[in-house]
């Protein structure tokens, strides 16, 4: 239950080290920690399997700890459990050590042949000390619960995973289950750790809150909590020109793709919206349209002619736009008006030779939406998505939504927020374009191109979900409307 921002808050390994201390300095013992830590990957385990022989495979550090507490309420709670060791026992130090020292039944040596008899494995070996590539004995026995396809329930995270990036270092043996403790990571969330760590067990452990305030954390979970007392709800008195006006530039090519762009940023609620539609093409878009205008465009300059008006106040460049020298052109007369710009698909990529010259012309509120390859012709940036998305932000001035199963929505001051929500559905052509539209329809009424990428991404995934298999782009714009239902609900569930 999100039942404030900061429960949204993703701490990084490092972080939740800081955290760990923090709790400690403010009376929280370490014993303490761990034995509440043990005791919910236990309570874990209970709620999801039936009664059944399991290994605990304990490492040599405190993740190893937690397993040995959830060892000894497993087995005080009947469960036939067996606990082995990787690693030489005798040099087991600190909370670890106090609980290794108390565990009254055997410890085995953690080998591959540990795993016969076994129905269940809890993985205890590595968690949030990970430090690098898992290697000789360890990595043959991660190797070998990997290939039983033995249910795991891992510790903190599955060992081998990063906690910080959700890349795996080396082999990783995949959980059903992973119980994490006081925050998730992003290696919890992004792709392919969500797949690696199953369902994620978030539980308190007694480290308060109070904590966050110490740290700067500036990454999160996707989450309404974190945007919707911001959402431009439409008052009684609004009238169309309160609620904006979207231009979606449209292509000579791919008409479809910026019908889609208009009818998103319609749906997502401006005021108005305005298609500028090539003069060869315009009949075809103007055919095909209603509540939309089309306006044509003259080249060169046609679109500097349809911006001159200053009520239109957010701008989408790039679906449908090909890569030739009217998308380039477009996109420096759409960001010359410093208004809200999307640029997405082609608008990006047709900067790939000079990035800087893109980056140099954005300096009003700009929203970029690459997927992968879109993004790595513009930036050469390393390390996690995250990490990538955020630095691609402050280099370009611009609000990142880097697109995928685990999209990343980075802004130029460093927040983030790592999308969830999304189904693999959306995998399919145009439901970028309906993402570019929702942003500049969201930018339209008023939100900042932060909030707008959050709460578009996080809106197009939910109706996305809601629709379920089948889904075209077509399908998406019509979808919003039962969203936008049910957060306002929320909203005024939040007010009241
Ligand atoms: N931070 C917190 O708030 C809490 C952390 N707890 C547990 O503490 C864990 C972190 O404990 P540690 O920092 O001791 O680290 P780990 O227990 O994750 O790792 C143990 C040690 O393994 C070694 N190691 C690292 N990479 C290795 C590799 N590739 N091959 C072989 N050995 C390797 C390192 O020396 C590391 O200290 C968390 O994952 C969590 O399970 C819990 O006890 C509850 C509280
Ligand atoms: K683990």
């Amino acid at each position: 239950m999100v039942s404030s921002p900061s429960c949204t808050t993703l701490l990084t390994p490092a972080q939740m080290q800081a955290a760990d201390r923090a709790a400690i300095n403010a009376g929280v013992s370490g014993l303490a920690l761990m034995e509440a830590a043990g005791a919910a990957v236990a309570n874990a385990v209970a709620a999801h399997y039936r009664r059944c022989p399991i290994v605990v495979l304990c490492g040599p550090g405190n993740n190893g700890g937690d397993g040995f507490v959830a060892a000894r309420h497993l087995r005080d709670a009947g469960w036939p459990l067996r606990l082995a060791y990787w690693g030489d026992p005798t040099t087991i130090t600190g909370d670890a050590a106090y609980f290794a020292e108390r565990w009254t039944g055997q410890i085995e040596a953690a080998t591959p042949a540990t795993l016969a008899g076994a129905e269940l494995v809890i993985d205890a070996l590595l968690g949030a000390g990970l430090s690098r590539g898992l290697e000789g004995s360890l990595a043959a026995l991660v190797q070998a619960l990997a290939d039983s396809k033995l249910p795991i329930c891992a510790v903190d995270v599955p060992t081998g995973l990063d906690g910080a990036s959700g890349q795996p270092m080396g082999v990783v043996a995949p959980a059903e289950l992973t119980v994490t403790f006081f925050r998730k990571k992003p290696g919890h969330l992004l792709m392919p750790g969500r797949q690696l760590c199953g369902k994620v067990v978030l539980a308190d452990i007694g480290i308060p809150a109070t904590v966050l305030d110490t740290m700067d954390a500036q990454v999160s979970e996707n989450h309404p909590a974190l945007w919707l007392d911001r959402y431009p709800w439409p008052t009684l008195d609004a009238h169309k020109y309160q609620r904006g006006h979207a231009v979606v530039v449209g292509g000579s090519i791919m008409a479809g793709a910026s019908r889609l762009a208009a009818m998103a940023c319609a749906r997502i609620g401006a005021g108005l919206v305005t298609l500028a539609a090539p003069q060869d093409v315009w009949p075809i878009y103007a055919g095909a349209l209603t509540s939309i205008m089309v306006q044509p465009m003259a080249d060169p300059d046609g679109l500097a002619d349809i911006l001159s008006d200053a009520r239109k106040n957010a701008i989408v460049v790039g679906p449908g736009a090909g890569l030739g020298q009217t998308t380039r052109r477009h996109v420096e007369q759409a960001l010359a008006t410093q208004r809200a710009v999307v640029l997405d698909a082609d608008a990006i990529s047709v900067f790939a030779a000079e990035p800087q010259a893109l980056f140099r012309l954005i300096d009003g509120p700009c929203v970029l939406t690459p997927h992968d390859g879109e993004f790595g012709r513009l930036f050469s940036v390393q390390g996690s998505k995250l990490q990538r998305a955020s630095q691609a932000a402050r280099l370009s001035g611009a609000v990142i939504v880097l697109k995928g199963a685990d999209t990343v929505v980075a802004a130029p001051d460093g927040r983030c927020v790592i999308n969830t929500n999304a189904p693999p559905d959306l995998a399919t052509g145009g439901t970028g374009d309906v993402l570019a539209g929702l942003i500049a329809g969201l930018m339209a009424q008023g939100l900042s191109p932060y909030d707008a990428g959050c709460t578009a991404v996080w809106i197009h995934g939910e109706a996305a979900r809601l629709f379920g298999p089948g889904l075209v782009s077509e399908d998406l714009p019509p979808a919003i409307p039962r969203v936008l239902r049910r957060l306002r609900r929320r909203a005024e569930a939040r007010s009241a």
